[in-house]
């Protein structure tokens, strides 16, 4: 087992009730998980207790037996080896693809800064693009910068906040296998939240179904939509799951 949150709860100041309600889920080394969930369900909210920008009220994380927090342990976010690809990609203006990419690997040598460079480059298939601005990239290209300088430093899991929302409609369904192939490829545990099925479904492993800050249900794409909860053409679902075998 790589990863286990078990009974995490959370409560922002001054609300009426549990904004995370006893949270858990074991992740298995390269698993893609999506929470899906209605607006103001708490999916961000979760991103951001894993990630560290809150502190739970109660619970537990582990990542491959180290204690991220618990009753006693807090790390910190720069500590916990966890990348971020937030809804607006967050990419630095002023800096090149290039740079953006390097900005995370601070503590390498030149040499190995190089390498893994050119290696997450191949990855996300930029490798013509290193010397451009942000601006001068399509959101596509610049969702995959932003994927590429969360993989860069090797993190444990990678959180992804609605990956898509900046993206038309007609690239977003493009960008779902590509992303999938990206992080299967790359062999990285990964979390995305999405108020979109569709998107949930093209792209994890697993399902965690979250309302009001409970999670309703957790299955595979195809247990669930046995359940006839969900409206994916069987095309699409045919695909996942050719691809879900290949890998
Ligand atoms: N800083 C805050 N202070 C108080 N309440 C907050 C704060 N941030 C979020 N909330 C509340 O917590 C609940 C969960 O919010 P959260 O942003 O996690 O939901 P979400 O599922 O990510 O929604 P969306 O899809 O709209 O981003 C909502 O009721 C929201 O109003």
């Amino acid at each position: 087992m790589s990863i286990s949150i078990q009974d995490v709860c959370f409560s922002y100041p001054n609300a009426n009730r549990a904004t995370i309600d006893h949270f858990s889920l074991t992740i298995e080394k390269g698993e893609v998980i999506s929470i899906l969930g209605r607006s103001g369900s708490g999916k961000s909210t979760m991103l951001r207790l894993l990630a560290g920008l809150e502190a739970p009220t109660k619970g537990s994380f582990t990542i491959q037996e180290q204690v991220v927090f618990d009753g006693t342990t807090f790390l910190q976010p720069e500590k916990r080896g966890i990348g971020m690809v937030f809804q607006d990609y967050a990419l630095f203006p002023h800096m090149t693809v290039r740079e953006n990419i390097l900005f995370g690997l601070s503590q390498l040598k030149n040499e190995e800064k190089k390498k893994r460079l050119r290696e997450v480059l191949e990855l996300v298939e930029l490798q013509e693009f290193e010397k451009r601005y942000p601006h001068q990239l399509s959101g596509g290209q610049q969702q995959r910068v932003a994927i590429a300088r969360a993989i860069a430093p090797n993190p444990h899991l990678i959180l992804l906040d609605e990956p898509f929302s900046n993206l038309d409609a007609e690239l977003q369904v493009k960008i779902r296998k590509e992303l999938r192939d990206i992080l299967k490829k790359a062999k990285i545990t990964s979390i995305l939240v999405t108020h979109d099925e569709n998107d949930a479904y093209a792209i994890a492993d697993r399902i965690v179904k979250l309302k009001d800050g409970c999670i309703e249900v957790v299955g595979r794409p195809c247990d669930l939509l046995v359940d006839g909860q969900q409206s994916m053409k069987p095309t699409d679902l045919l695909q996942h799951e050719l691809e879900l075998q290949s890998v």
